[in-house]
């Protein structure tokens, strides 16, 4: 070994959870070693949420222009340029690279060694020659996708969710194997880009967030052209001298689809290959041996070690961020904290933008069973809404009989900027109530949460004791 390095805290991968356990643990004023093997940025910047976010917005401009004619604004069908399109992009990621440049990173005192990193004991690790040996690792190693088994998929090329952002050409008929939120974002761009859609899910689709909310999303995709196959299975894939055959059991039919190009778009799994995690004494989880061995505050079972972000099973920026922080303050300060996932906002990034916060319905009816509101409030009585007709989203606010905001939802226009609004009143412990004392703009999206909070407010007044209390109170004069 040609150099041994000693810092504080030793971090594995250089993505969104890395880079935010790097640069707090620098904020500290620990030593930080950051190994990467690839680029620095990782997936969100380069295969992930950037490249698909500016992919989203290329599509949403030729779908303005096919829906002008309401606002009294006629175009023809728009030309897709496949190469700008990728053009555009490519742009936007080399216009936020800098932010992860190796020399902002050195500037701020984190040192960055190249290669991939394996254990070779329970302290150390190795990058080609250098030794690492430091107080404390990070796993932020992210996913991969692992490729599902349908026969005949090994002997025809796809894309996955991931290489499909570097395509660059027009696509006839696309078959998406998933019907999770990278899925739908990606059927609903390329659909606005001119190419015909279809996606197959094993169950429903976009599973997990509230079905009234994901209903909304999904008939918009729907009526955009996207055919949609929930609870169906692709049974074989065969390659021909012209496309693919993708054949497809959904209930008692089969059907065999003529696709011209594959997108696997299925669970993604920590990515751990090649780290020798045993040499580590890190075990893995019993129950689902793909992921790891982790403690409610992110260490693995060697107490040395942590995992941030995709590595830890975490799916999104955001809970990376979340993660990074509380495996900073574990690993600098020593203390105990685990990170609340359900504080972390969900986000799928279809037109119209579906995000939820916290609890939604049906996790209230498990925690809290009839103990629980829901307060709706329709984009239709929204006169920024109106103004773009924009009347199809809905918002969602789930409390307990106190008030306390257990979560909310969104299906709408700045789903995504309304649900950070409903965060930020979680996170300070406002009652529902207090929303209706928000000024917002007029007119804005964010008067939705205003006449949630009023709603909510008209169901307390509602209430028996309250207006005894009224009553009394005028009998007072
Ligand atoms: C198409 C798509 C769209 C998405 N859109 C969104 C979105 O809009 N919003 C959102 O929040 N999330 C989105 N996500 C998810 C999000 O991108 C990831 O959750 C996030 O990037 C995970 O960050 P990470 O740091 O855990 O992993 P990564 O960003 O994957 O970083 C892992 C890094 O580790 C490096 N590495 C791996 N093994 C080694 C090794 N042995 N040695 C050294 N380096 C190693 C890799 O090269 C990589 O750079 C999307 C994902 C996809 C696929
Ligand atoms: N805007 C955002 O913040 C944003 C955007 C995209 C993704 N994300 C995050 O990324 C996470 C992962 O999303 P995802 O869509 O990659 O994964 P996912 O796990 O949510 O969805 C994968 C889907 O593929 C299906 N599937 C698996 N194998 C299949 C097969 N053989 N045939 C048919 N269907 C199959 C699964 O049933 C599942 O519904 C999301 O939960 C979200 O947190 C966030």
């Amino acid at each position: 070994m040609a150099d041994i390095l000693t810092p504080d805290l030793c971090v594995i991968g250089a993505g969104s959870g890395g880079l935010a356990v790097a640069q707090a643990a620098r904020a500290y004023g620990a030593s930080v070693v950051l190994v990467e093997k690839a680029r620095l940025g990782g997936n969100a910047l380069h295969a992930g949420a950037i490249p698909a976010r500016a992919l989203v917005a290329a599509a949403a401009h030729a779908q303005a222009l096919r829906d002008g004619a309401a606002f009294g604004i006629s175009a023809d069908e728009p030309k897709i340029n496949f190469r700008k399109v990728h053009d555009h992009v490519e742009q936007v990621i080399t216009a936020l690279a800098p932010q992860n440049a190796a020399g902002r990173l050195e500037a701020l005192g984190v040192e960055i060694v190249r290669g991939a990193a394996r254990f070779i004991n329970r302290k150390a690790l190795s990058v080609g020659d250098t030794e690492i040996r430091a107080r404390r690792f990070v796993i932020a190693t992210g996913a991969r996708l692992p490729v599902p088994s349908i026969p005949g998929l090994d002997a025809v090329p796809y894309f996955t969710s991931e290489t499909i952002l570097d395509n660059t050409r027009k696509l006839t008929h696309l078959v998406v194997i998933g019907g999770g939120a990278v899925a739908l974002e990606l059927a609903q761009a390329y659909a606005r880009l001119g190419t015909e859609v279809t996606v197959i899910e094993n169950g429903p689709l976009l599973a997990g967030f509230d079905p009234e909310l994901a209903g909304v999303a999904l008939k918009r995709v729907a009526e955009e052209g996207v055919t949609l196959r929930p609870h169906a299975t692709v049974t074989a894939i065969q390659a021909r001298s012209m496309g693919i055959g993708v054949a497809v059991q959904n209930g008692e039919a089969d059907q065999l689809l003529d696709a011209s190009h594959i997108l696997v778009a299925a669970e993604r799994m920590p990515n751990l290959s090649g780290l020798d995690l045993e040499k580590a004494g890190i075990r893995m989880n019993k129950a689902d041996p793909r992921l790891l061995l982790l403690s409610p505050g992110l260490k693995t079972s060697n107490p040395r070690v942590y995992a941030v972000g995709d590595a830890a099973g975490g799916q999104s920026v955001q809970a990376a961020v979340r993660q990074a922080e509380v495996i900073v303050r574990s690993a600098i300060l020593g203390t105990m904290a685990k990170p609340d996932t359900l504080r972390v906002p969900r986000v799928v990034s279809t037109d119209p933008e579906l995000a939820e916060i916290g609890l939604n319905e049906a996790l209230a009816r498990t925690r809290h069973g009839v103990g629980f509101r829901v307060t709706r409030w329709s984009y239709a009585d929204n006169d920024r809404a109106r103004t773009s007709r924009a009347t199809y989203g809905l918002a969602k606010l789930i409390t307990d009989r106190s008030g306390k905001i257990l979560g909310a939802g969104v299906v709408g226009p700045g789903a995504s900027e309304l649900v950070a609004l409903f965060s930020f009143a979680m996170t300070g412990g406002l009652r529902a109530d207090k929303l209706a004392e928000l000024v917002a703009p007029y007119p804005s999206y964010a008067e939705i949460a205003v006449r949630l909070g009023e709603e909510f407010r008209r169901g307390e007044i509602a209430k028996p004791l309250i207006r005894q209390w009224i009553n009394l109170n005028k009998l007072l004069g």
